[in-house]
């Protein structure tokens, strides 16, 4: 099968890197179709082009909001773009954010930024391959790139 791979240049780590080794790990027959844009506001026509344009049957939009207010703005636009994308489509585009004040400090979101990759790389592999295994884990509380939450 084919996944798109979309990221962005102002981020401040290779998270598609780090999620496409991660499916690498589990999944032998997968090709991946890769974009990179400036940033987050690009990723939903980058994610549509990949869906209609390649064949893609999943794509992963990987993005790294700032700090500043207008940088959630943007977020928000990203997002909802990315959601009107999907809904284009009837696809998923699995939006992988990390707002760069989630992390302590550049060591902490480094580590977020990797984790939240791969734990979401893992959420793609269950959605395609192993939908028993993700309806198991419905309601656990499940988070990427921190501690779960668990169950009530
Ligand atoms: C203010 C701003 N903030 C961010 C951000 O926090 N993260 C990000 O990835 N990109 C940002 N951008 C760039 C826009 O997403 C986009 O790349 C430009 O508006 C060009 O279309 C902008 C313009």
């Amino acid at each position: 099968m084919k996944m798109g791979i979309c990221d962005t240049t102002f981020a401040r780590f290779n998270m598609a890197g780090a999620a496409m080794d991660q499916i690498k790990s589990q999944v032998a027959n997968i090709k991946f179709v890769e974009r990179t844009v400036p940033g987050v506001k690009d990723l939903p026509v980058a994610s549509k082009k990949l869906i209609e344009e390649e064949g893609c049957e999943l794509v992963m939009a990987f993005g790294m909001p700032g700090p500043e207010d207008i940088d959630k703005v943007c977020a928000h636009e990203a997002s909802t773009g990315l959601i009107q994308a999907q809904l284009m489509t009837n696809t998923h585009i699995i939006e992988v954010f990390v707002h760069e004040d989630e992390g302590i400090d550049d060591k902490d979101l480094k580590v977020l930024a990797e984790n939240r990759a791969r734990e979401h790389a893992d959420n793609v592999v269950k959605m395609l391959f192993k939908p028993k295994k993700m309806k198991r884990e419905a309601g656990t509380g499940m988070r990427e790139g921190r501690e779960n939450k668990g169950a009530l």
